[in-house]
């Protein structure tokens, strides 16, 4: 070994030695912390009894400390993971949370990655150092330093640097090429500077990040969450972050991410799974989907509501005091009149048009009995009595009846008849029969949305409720000030981490945990509410959801603090984006930014290739992105006949599986002929399942159909009959570059038929 060799492997030696000794002292600060907080969790939880005023400040003492104790275990595993040696020789040390000296005046050990001063560590570029000499990158194993790679930000190294500008490329490569378990991971330690950039943008307003598959969307969606949960911690822990994703499947391959950043104040869901107390698990047509989130669904629903606030066709009899009454078409056509012109919701506006009827039936009582002899305290208890009558108020309600969402979209959806008086001018023959489906069938993910505007168009009446709720809450505010106000007095509270109490909670969130008078979270109390409004909303797959879906997550952030993920190539789904313009311009008009992500991690340029081919013959002018790789697997196309597919395809799993070794591998195809095989090609092969539950994903091979493999990635992908995925919608081809672009390391083609034009110039 020459002697340059064995000093640069003495100085790599040292460096480590160093690393490890910081690292031990970061790892004894973070289990002193746990201790600490341990031994505060348990004295709260010891102290019991005492006045309800106690209990309560017991209940917030015990959220803030398990909250905490769960932050500092998640962020365990590569809790630091880069550094920062700047031209004055100071040095920053990068990981998960922030750590600080107290018997040194807070200075920062361990600096956050969101903390403003951790942001050259994804941005400092030979070109534009700010002030960044050296930027090194620390793999760690638990508490262990394995390994590390420096950058020296000088000239020389901005002329050697790839032309795609990556930061860290050796560590960024290696995580790259790293197995995939069946769930995302974070990319904390390796954000690249145009991810960087859209991950710290400001809150406001509606940002559209757009990019080609593979460009990280989802780990930057992700990650800017966690961002802007620390940045405005205050403003967000009082109304939650939403992430919306597109299936449960998905949500369960990015649960993991946020909670490994330690943040659990984030509601993940679908559409379909924002309405509290409905599980959309009922199956449906894309067709009869797509219908169901037309805008024009509105006025289905509208013509449906109106169709329950009905006026007897001459007149209804009922009997009153043993008398006979008549409920009057032209009393009932003024009532419904009057009722309507308040423009209020139906529930609400039925009092109205129930003070008009019973005060036109006190008339006719009053006109039986002789109005000249009676007052207006007799006319008074004539309408108190009507009211209080069981075959009046049974007949008014035929009339006006209350509702429920879920009770009128069944009945409507079943009903031929309601459903041709409500859709009359909107559909056809064909598509209201695409609707038409028998009582009590289960929800259907788009059935969620028409139960949310069903819900407006509705209303509650909850005058009562809502009065006494706002007294109890103006007392709850004016106690929680007081609370705050002798928690800051709480010299150890204060101390904890330099934060004072006040700094994480205000007396309105304070109030609002004494409410609910248990400790949930702002995410945990917005699943349970259907009216709750977010602070901020992400949207991930942003391209598939139709009008009616946009309706729903727009009501759920009236402020508008949006972020918006997808990709217009992607769409899939038959009511889905063709252009980000056409989805916001009815919200935002042209107040929104776009942010485009450009370079593809997933994908490797033999594979993209491919997929830029298939992206040449669609509809669009998006560019293919780039490739940070290449991995020499060059993907093949095999033709096997339809009725040889129970026989062979068996054998080409096995074989692929071998290929990946501990990885994870996909066999993706259409619905119908994973319906028909998918079963039998499981049974053969032990290692494989039929994907139906989330944690599938995390099997050696999941048998799943293109749509339901949006969002996700795999080691290798099979893909089977594309010439079947590319003719089965208007968005085929679509599906199909969906389908391409999910691998890592390895793609196959199965092909029955011809395959597709934009794949076969691939495999000529
Ligand atoms: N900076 C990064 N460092 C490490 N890995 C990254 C980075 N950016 C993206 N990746 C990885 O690249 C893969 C693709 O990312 P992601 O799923 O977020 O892409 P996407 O744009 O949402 O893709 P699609 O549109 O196809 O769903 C993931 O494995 C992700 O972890």
């Amino acid at each position: 070994m020459s002697d340059a060799r064995v000093d640069r492997e003495a100085v790599r030696e040292e460096e480590m030695a160093a690393e490890q000794r910081y690292l031990n002292v970061l790892y004894g600060k973070l289990d002193d912390l746990r201790t600490e907080t341990t031994q505060r969790l348990k004295a709260t939880l010891r102290d019991s009894g005492g006045p309800p005023q106690a209990r309560t400040e017991r209940d917030i003492s015990t959220r803030m400390y398990t909250d905490k104790l769960n932050q500092l275990s998640s962020v365990e595993h590569g809790m630091c993971f880069g550094r920062l040696d700047l031209d004055g020789g100071e040095t920053f040390h990068i990981g998960r949370i922030g750590l600080f000296d107290e018997d040194n005046e807070y200075e920062p050990l361990l600096l956050d990655w969101r903390a403003p001063a951790a942001r050259p560590f994804y941005l400092a570029t030979a070109a534009a150092r700010d002030g960044v000499r050296r930027r090194r990158h620390l793999k760690t194993s638990w508490r262990k330093v394995l390994d590390y790679e420096d950058e020296i930000l000088d000239l020389d190294a901005a002329e050697q640097g790839s032309d795609l500008g990556l930061a860290g490329e050796a560590t960024l490569l290696a995580r790259l090429d790293a197995r995939r378990t069946g769930q995302m991971q974070d990319i904390v330690s390796t954000i690249q500077a145009e991810q960087d950039r859209i991950i710290r943008a400001g809150m406001n307003g509606v940002l559209v990040v757009q990019g080609a598959p593979g460009t990280g969307k989802t780990a930057v969606a992700l990650h800017r969450a966690a961002y802007l949960l620390y940045t405005f911690r205050e403003q967000l822990s009082k109304r939650g972050v939403l992430v919306v994703g597109p299936n449960p499947t998905f949500l369960h391959y990015i649960g993991q991410v946020l909670p490994s950043l330690g943040e659990t104040g984030v509601l993940l869901s679908t559409v379909g799974g924002l309405y509290p107390g409905i599980t959309a698990t009922g199956a449906e047509s894309a067709r009869t989907a797509e219908i169901k989130g037309r805008l024009s669904m509105t006025d289905v629903l509208t013509a449906a509501v109106r169709d329950r606030q009905q006026v007897p066709r001459d007149h209804v009899e009922v009997t009153f005091d043993r008398e006979s009454l008549q409920l009057k078409r032209k009393d009932a056509t003024a009532a419904r009149t009057r009722a309507r012109r308040t423009r209020r919701p139906h529930n609400l506006a039925r009092r109205v048009f129930q003070d008009e009827m019973f005060k036109a039936l006190t008339l006719q009582v009053g006109e039986r009995l002789g109005l000249d002899l009676l007052d207006r305290r007799d006319l008074d208890e004539i309408n108190v009595e009507l009211r209080a009558d069981p075959e009046v108020t049974r007949a008014l309600d035929e009339l006006w009846p209350e509702l429920t969402p879920q009770h009128l979209l069944d009945e409507l959806l079943s009903s031929p008849e309601r459903l041709a008086t409500a859709t009359a001018k909107v559909l056809d023959d064909a598509e209201r029969d695409a609707l038409l489906r028998p009582a009590g069938a289960p929800w259907t993910p788009a059935d969620v949305p028409l139960l949310d505007e069903l819900a407006e168009l509705l209303g509650e009446d909850d005058a009562a409720e809502r009065a006494e709720r706002e007294r109890q809450e103006r007392e709850e505010l004016a106690y929680a000030q007081g609370v705050l106000h002798i928690m800051e007095q709480d010299e150890e509270i204060a101390d904890e981490e330099r934060l004072r109490v006040s700094d994480v909670l205000d007396a309105e969130l304070l109030a609002e945990r004494f409410r609910t008078s248990s400790d949930l979270t702002a995410a945990e109390r917005a699943a349970e509410d259907r009216t709750w409004t977010f602070g901020h909303v992400i949207v991930d797959e942003a391209q598939e959801l139709s009008e009616m879906a946009w309706r729903v997550l727009m009501r759920r952030c009236p402020s508008r603090s949006m972020t918006l993920v997808g990709d217009v190539a992607q769409t899939g789904a038959l009511g889905g984006a063709s252009s980000w313009d056409d989805v916001l311009d009815r919200y935002v008009q042209d107040r929104w930014k776009l942010a485009e992500l450009t370079v593809n991690y997933r994908t490797p340029s033999e594979i993209m290739d491919v997929a830029a081919e298939l992206l040449s013959d669609m509809d669009t002018e998006l560019e293919p992105p780039k490739s940070v790789r290449s991995t020499g697997n060059l993907p093949w196309a095999q033709q096997i006949a339809r009725e040889d597919l129970n026989t062979e395809l068996p054998q080409l799993v096995s074989e692929e599986l071998d290929e990946v070794a501990d990885g994870r591998l996909a066999v993706l195809m259409p619905a119908d002929l994973l319906a028909e095989i998918g079963p039998g090609l499981a049974e053969a092969l032990p290692e494989a399942v039929v994907g139906t539950r989330p944690d599938d994903l995390e099997s050696p091979a999941v048998l799943l159909t293109v749509d339901e493999a949006k969002g996700l990635e795999f080691d290798s992908v099979l893909l089977v009959a594309p010439e079947v995925v590319a003719e089965s919608s208007d968005r085929g081809l679509n599906d199909l570059y969906v389908a391409l672009t999910r691998a890592t390391q390895r793609l196959g083609i199965v092909h029955c038929g011809d395959l597709p034009p934009g794949l076969a110039r691939s495999f000529e």
